[in-house]
């Protein structure tokens, strides 16, 4: 379920970053990061334990507010219009932000209702997307790890957001699942922006348009994939993560 041929909403940057700082007390979590994503783009985030990934996920996420600087999601002021872009944005956790007592179509219409008035035919339509069909009427807290990613991604997508974001999304799967899940982020991310969290640095670097490796809070590289030799790049990021820098 792909948003389509048509060309992207406000095409241009879906991300447009400038300066972004996150404080927390005397430690920085994000120490001055620009950051400028095309829209359509499969942007693949790496770093080191700490290194403040998961800071700017939630950012992005509007889940937290920079201390400093400036952030355009989409076309829109994020920072001065976070409502207006909330239904526009979808987050896909490495917690995987379902209710284990429901069933996974209790949980979809659950999230269709934060939105308006459930939406049963969207909701059928990707329990199907997802391969989760046949188990609709079961407890999520029955499903195994790679279900519940699956399900996450029905989930994220209930409101046919613009941008999606995944922190970790392959931590967890067995190799089968994960190949599963590889299979599904390539039919749904057609006409979206996907920004991944990811300490798989091939499967990553596989699927993305654009990296990034972040390292204390900063930029270390954010390239273009066609730009950049991905055997340096691969050694740039064993460097990063070997320095030890969290
Ligand atoms: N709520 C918080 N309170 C205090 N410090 C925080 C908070 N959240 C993050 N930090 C700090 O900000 C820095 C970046 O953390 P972040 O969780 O973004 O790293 P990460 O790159 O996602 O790491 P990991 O790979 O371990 O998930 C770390 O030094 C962390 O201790």
């Amino acid at each position: 379920m792909g948003r389509g041929e048509a060309p992207l909403p406000g095409a241009g940057l879906a991300v447009e970053a400038h300066g972004l700082v996150k404080q927390f007390g005397n430690r920085r979590g994000l120490d001055g990061v620009d950051l400028e994503v095309p829209a359509g783009a499969f942007l693949s985030v790496f770093g080191p334990n700490g290194a403040g990934k998961t800071t700017l996920l939630r950012m992005l996420a509007l889940l937290s507010r920079p201390t400093r600087g400036s952030l355009r999601l989409l076309g829109v002021d994020a920072l001065e219009d976070a409502d207006a872009l909330r239904s526009r944005v979808g987050l896909i956790s490495h917690t995987s932000m379902l209710y284990g007592d429901l069933t996974a179509r209790e949980n979809l219409e659950f999230f269709s209702s934060l939105y308006g008035a459930p939406d049963r035919a969207r909701i059928d339509e990707l329990l199907r997307l997802v391969e989760l069909d046949h188990r609709r009427n079961d407890c999520v807290r029955t499903f195994s790890r790679g279900m519940q990613q699956r399900l996450s991604i029905a989930r994220a997508l209930i409101n046919d957001p613009e941008l999606v974001l995944l922190d970790e999304p392959y931590s967890g799967l067995d190799p089968h699942a994960a190949e599963l899940f590889d299979g599904l982020i390539a039919r749904v991310r057609v006409g979206r922006t996907f920004i991944m969290v990811s300490h798989d640095l091939d499967r990553g670097f596989e699927l993305c348009t654009h990296a990034l490796i972040l390292a204390r809070g900063q930029v270390v590289v954010f390239a273009e994939k066609e730009q950049v030799d991905a055997s340096a790049f691969k050694d740039l990021y064993r460097a990063t993560v070997g320095m030890g820098v969290a």
